[in-house]
């Protein structure tokens, strides 16, 4: 594989948090992507996460469709999702399982969870890295505060993160697929809906991004996998906050003839928040591109088009 984009590191533990902002603001305005170590998830529970994600997987269809997503909570097939509907109709080669905010009682009524007597440690091992990825995206999520200007719990406040509604997400990717005349990625080129995204794979490369969405062909750079790191990238919803200061970059997965697995966090507002053009990213002569919006009703609409519902 040619070499990947170089991308900065940050060290979530470090005291110097000016410097750390400062490494977020340039990553974000040339790339929106950045690599997250010492985060504070442990290398055992991701393991754990990936071994319990590769048996779920594992199980026949007719088990998983029992937990078919509902309200974006649950399973979803193959091809049953299709980030970029112009570029193919057959959809994402993937299939995945969506899990929603733990904390809330109505909230999390809604999760689905495979049965025990098949995977006991299933639920246990999910929840425990939902609440330490949840805490390590809010830290991030502070550290681009300072890194826009604003006061360190910005984000927690305008976004009302008491009452997020942040997805968890695993995803296995087939590492054959048969022949076909049409191309077909594991993950179409897309971006990210939310505020921000923490990545985890299994090593197995296929993770490309796009850094001039408008060039015509595309350049697509790989983002090569560090044992132990996030990748972190900003979602839309964040470029609406900065007025595209910070970028959410187009981004997709291409198949690597091995299977691969993923773990994807999407760190998202209160569904009440209003998303608008932050006072020191616009001026006379740099007006808000984007109207404010409600953060619930954006990203319905987003995946309503991924999905033909918003179901
Ligand atoms: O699996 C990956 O590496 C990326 C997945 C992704 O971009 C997404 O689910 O939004
Ligand atoms: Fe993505």
């Amino acid at each position: 594989m040619a070499e990947g984009l170089k991308l900065p590191i940050i060290d979530l533990s470090s005291p110097d948090r000016t410097s750390s902002a400062s490494s977020i603001r340039q990553a974000c305005i040339d790339c929106g992507f950045f690599y997250l170590v010492n985060h504070g998830v442990e290398d055992e529970l991701l393991g754990q996460v990936f071994d319990q994600s590769s048996k779920f997987f594992s199980l026949p269809l007719e088990v998983k469709s029992k937990l078919t997503r509902k309200q974006n909570r649950g399973y979803t097939a193959l091809f049953a999702e299709n980030l970029d509907p112009s570029a193919s109709s057959k959809g994402d080669s993937k299939e995945s399982f969506y899990i929603g905010p733990l904390e809330d009682a109505t909230q999390n009524k809604l999760n689905q969870w495979p049965s025990e007597d098949i995977l006991p440690s299933w639920r246990p091992t999910m929840e425990s890295y939902y609440k330490k990825v949840l805490s390590a995206g809010k830290r991030v999520l502070s550290l681009i505060a300072l890194a826009l200007n604003l006061d360190e719990d910005f984000f927690e406040k305008v976004g009302d993160l008491n009452k997020h509604t942040a997805v968890l997400r695993l995803l296995h990717y087939p590492g054959q697929l048969g022949s076909s005349d049409e191309e077909v990625l594991g993950a179409s080129a897309h971006s990210d809906y939310g505020m921000i995204t923490l990545l985890a794979s299994n090593g197995v490369p296929g993770l490309q991004v796009c850094r001039e969405k408008s060039k015509q062909p595309r350049v697509w750079e790989d983002v090569l996998h560090i044992d132990g790191a996030f990748i972190v990238n900003i979602g839309d919803l964040m470029e609406r906050w900065t007025n595209c200061l910070f970028q959410s970059t187009v981004h997709r997965v291409i198949p690597a003839g091995q299977e691969r697995y993923s773990v994807v966090f999407f760190l998202e507002p209160n569904e009440e928040t209003l998303v608008e053009c932050l006072a020191s990213c616009c001026n006379e002569s740099l007006p808000p591109r984007f109207p404010p919006i409600r953060s619930g009703d954006y990203l319905k609409e987003r995946f309503r088009l991924t999905y033909g519902s918003s179901e």
